[in-house]
């Protein structure tokens, strides 16, 4: 069990709504989707209404800062099954790709990467509760930007930080783009994943964890469950 998953949930109750296409980018096809995740007819362009709302807030500080540019998404609500599909596909992938690995490390990667696709509803996986997304940023173009790193690659170079000492100059465009992501998204109280520079929630159990250990207070409550 990681830390995070020991933070109480008092789920406020609000409803799933849809990421408007017409102001925000979704990843087309959906890339779990084309990996054949059964979503059974589910939309994982789907949001509770004040995460919705958050992300339009990211959204308006991202076009002060860089006016044109848009938050591209990636994924968004993921019904269990799918979070399951996408466990055993990683480690499918993984296996084929290092032969050489014993199961058990690859295991051990995957979960660094990917939450367990557990029923519990005290543990939800933090894309189960309609409060955690996977983006990137899309420019004036309509480009998608190189942050340096493929969204649900498994290394460190999907660590947020991993070109913070970078000296290279194309490295060092990726970590700016890194830290304007990152910002838009803390601007409207987001968090991010310590080891994804992609995964940000917001009132989720991770997003409680994260915001007890900035304030050192731990009546914080995650306010969103499994949905
Ligand atoms: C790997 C990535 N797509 C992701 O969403 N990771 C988080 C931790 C998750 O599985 O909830
Ligand atoms: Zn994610």
């Amino acid at each position: 069990m990681k830390s995070y998953q020991a933070i109480s949930i008092k789920d406020c109750g609000e409803a799933l709504v849809a990421i408007p296409q017409d102001t925000f980018i979704l990843e087309t096809p959906h890339p779990y989707k084309k990996l054949g995740a059964p979503y059974e007819g589910i939309s994982p362009y789907v949001l509770r209404e004040s995460v919705l709302k958050g992300l339009q807030q990211a959204q308006n500080e991202l076009q002060k800062w860089q006016p044109g540019w848009q938050i591209k998404v990636f994924d968004a609500y993921r019904p269990i099954a799918v979070q399951q599909f996408m466990v055993d596909y990683t480690f499918k992938s993984l296996c084929q790709q290092y032969p050489n690995q014993s199961e058990s490390a690859i295991a051990q990667q995957v979960s660094q990467f990917w939450a367990q696709p557990s029923n519990d509803p005290n543990t939800p996986p933090p894309h189960s509760t309609g409060a955690a997304i996977d983006i990137t940023l899309v420019n004036e173009k309509g480009e998608t930007l190189n942050l340096g790193g493929a969204i649900d690659e498994i290394s460190p170079r999907s660590y947020p930080d991993f070109y913070q000492d970078a000296t290279g100059k194309s490295e060092q465009i990726y970590h700016q783009r890194r830290e304007l992501l990152r910002h838009i998204m803390f601007s409207a109280d987001f968090r991010q994943h310590p080891k994804e520079w992609w995964h940000f929630s917001l009132g989720d159990q991770l997003w409680a964890w994260l915001k007890s250990q900035e304030t050192s207070n731990s009546n914080i409550v995650a306010y969103y469950g499994r949905v």
